[in-house]
């Protein structure tokens, strides 16, 4: 099969397969063509296609090539035009006889095009493509909303200021978080959080992956939701040593770091953080990053450890006052900064009339950009009478959420699996004998992974014995109280974790309507495609007076964990696939509409996980 249908049944996915564009190329064991060379040609044709569609139909080939499919004719006409070495097949090959009998007249839609959209040079139109300027409005209020480009100074090497002074030197301060998220790709300018210290967004195209910042971590790619947990934790000296349950790839390891730095310059005493990471291949990803932000000194990296495996009471742990619970999660929440690839497919039968050359807008810039369509296997068609391939924007990824009517049982046993793993998590973490605060973390939507776990937290045995309680908003740090969005909770929903009146249920949650609205408030929810430009995140802090040291003995809902030969455990999106991997293209499943949480278990890993020998 030659590179074209290749890249032609990766996009249509034809395999029926989940995960990222690139897990999908790069993990097709049978694939003749160099992996590489497909991911390219798919990302770079979709990013052309807004100007290939309408040189296509212009050339009118799909009506004289009739085994040619828009989207083979698609990636041809990249090839032929944008490629240096043109398409990749033998002179002879049939694909590439068929679009080679229409070279004259696609160069020449192609060089006019150029010249309609005002550019000078195809050097020129390249950057335009490049930077999402092309087919752009030129008025912001027309323009979506796209998920800005968060990046965290970080504070062990640098600092706000001298970064504003030299990184982002030219950049145009704006007050407004929707100038950043409405920006073109071009514009030089940033927004300066008021939620979290040294925290920028930028607009979503600004790209600083190569700048010498980036490179020698004085800068991190980092989401705005992504930053809660470590500053609502709000380190104080009397916090001694953090630990980082589930720390991989390492953002909010780093972050802590940096705060407990701060913490310690101030106060004249030591930062020390403790980072568990259980995959060890994941791990050896955190000690690069540790390394990278200078946190080398403060973290110890406990790579290929289980947290569940620690016995709370060692010495080792004694000076353990505060943990960062992030543990694998689903993932709902995620936003694939790249998710949003869309191909503009060409329509077989719209050859130009000569009247409709002329009123294509002189500027193709004038041209609002194609809203992302939800699409079945085949291309659809939007309003705008255009087909295109796409995957959801995190506006219709959340969408589909809310769409989605009761989810299916299978979904259900998944996030209830999910939610007795993340409960072990934290009720753990509660034993640590001299800790008073612990922040617990998921980038998931779901009720059941985020204020569901709260409230079996709040009522299990060690909390109710060592007294832990929720940190409530009003004892928030200052950027995290002000947050508006907090926790949420159906009343059904709610009757899976609440205790009835007058019965005493093991593990349910007692309290009064106002207690409930008091944990509810002190919650703290960010909602992907909103103007606030989050992903979806959820995180909750739990305090506890120290002087109330309840023997933390192993509770009911552990001893109905152990019950479980086997805790399945899903593994979940990580951070790192949205800020580390930051190229991760998804292209859409073919079948069907895509709901973010059907990817899953073929996008990531289920592990069964054997039950703590501890415990
Ligand atoms: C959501 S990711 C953490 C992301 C990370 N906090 C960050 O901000 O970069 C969850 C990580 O926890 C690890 N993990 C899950 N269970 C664990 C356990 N019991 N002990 C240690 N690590 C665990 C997973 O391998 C995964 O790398």
């Amino acid at each position: 099969m030659s590179l074209y249908y290749e890249a032609a049944a990766i996009i249509n996915n034809e395999a029926k397969v989940g995960g990222s564009l690139k897990s999908r190329i790069f993990g097709k064991k049978d694939l003749k063509s160099k992996p590489a060379q497909v991911f390219a040609l798919v990302i770079e044709a979709s990013k052309w296609s807004i100007v290939l569609k309408d040189v296509i139909e212009r050339s009118g080939v799909l009506e004289d090539e009739k085994k040619l499919t828009p989207l083979l004719a698609l990636l041809l006409t990249h090839d032929l035009l944008l490629s240096k070495s043109g398409v990749a097949a033998n002179s002879n090959h049939v694909l590439k006889l068929s679009i080679n009998r229409h070279k004259a007249r696609l160069s020449a839609e192609f060089t006019k095009a150029r010249i309609r959209g005002g550019f000078s040079s195809v050097e020129a139109f390249r950057e335009a493509i490049n930077e999402g300027n092309y087919g752009e409005s030129d008025n912001s209020s027309e323009r979506t909303l796209a998920h800005p480009r968060w990046i965290r100074v970080n504070t062990l090497k640098t600092t706000l200021e001298e970064q504003l002074a030299t990184t982002f030197a030219g950049y145009t301060k704006t007050e407004h978080l929707k100038a950043v998220l409405t920006a073109t790709g071009s514009s030089k300018i940033l927004h300066i959080d008021p939620n979290i210290p040294s925290l920028l967004a930028l607009p979503s195209k600004a790209d600083f992956a190569k700048s010498l910042a980036y490179t020698s971590g004085k800068i991190i790619f980092q989401d705005k939701a992504s930053c809660f947990p470590a500053y609502l934790l709000n380190i104080k000296p009397e916090n001694g040593t953090i630990i980082d349950a589930c720390a991989a790839p390492g953002n909010k390891t780093t972050h802590v770091a940096a705060f407990s730095y701060a913490n310690a310059q101030q106060h004249g005493s030591d930062a020390r953080v403790i980072a568990f990471e259980r995959d060890r291949k994941r791990a050896m990803a955190l000690k690069k990053m540790v390394n990278l932000a200078g946190a080398d000194n403060i973290v110890s990296i406990r790579g290929g450890q289980d947290f569940l495996s620690t016995n709370p009471s060692s010495e080792e742990f004694s000076q353990v006052g505060a943990l960062v619970l992030d543990p694998s999660c689903s993932g709902s929440g995620i936003v694939g900064r790249d998710d949003s690839l869309t191909i503009h497919l060409p329509s077989p039968s719209s050859r130009a009339t000569p009247g409709s050359r002329d009123t294509t807008s002189k500027n193709s810039k004038k041209r609002k950009r194609t809203g992302n369509v939800a699409t079945e296997n085949k291309s659809t068609s939007t309003a705008a009478g255009e087909n295109t391939i796409s995957l959801p924007s995190s506006t219709d990824a959340q969408e589909t959420e809310e769409q989605e009517e009761e989810p299916t049982d299978s979904k259900k046993d998944r996030l209830q699996s999910l939610s007795t793993f993340q409960l072990h998590i934290l009720t753990h973490a509660m034993r640590f004998r001299s800790a008073t605060k612990i922040t617990y973390s998921t980038c998931s939507i779901h009720f059941t992974e985020n204020e569901g776990v709260v409230f079996r937290a709040l009522a299990s045995d060690v909390a109710r014995k060592r007294g832990w309680r929720i940190m409530r908003r009003k004892e928030q740090v200052r950027g995290m109280k002000s947050w508006e969005r907090r926790g949420v909770a159906s009343g059904e929903e709610m009757e899976a974790v609440i205790g009835r009146e007058g019965e005493n249920e093991k593990g349910k949650w007692k309290g009064t309507e106002e207690e409930k609205k008091e944990v509810l408030d002190a919650c703290i929810r960010c909602q992907q495609g909103t103007e606030e430009g989050t992903m979806g995140f959820f995180v909750a802090g739990f305090v506890r007076d120290g002087d109330k040291d309840g023997e933390g003995g192993y509770g009911e809902e552990v001893e109905a964990i152990e019950e479980d030969k086997e805790v399945e455990e899903w593994n979940g999106f990580d951070d790192d696939e949205v800020e580390v991997e930051s190229n991760v293209v998804e292209a859409p499943p073919s079948n069907k509409v895509i709901k973010r949480d059907e990817d899953i278990p073929q996008a990531g890993k289920k592990k069964k996980r054997r039950k703590n020998s501890h415990l």
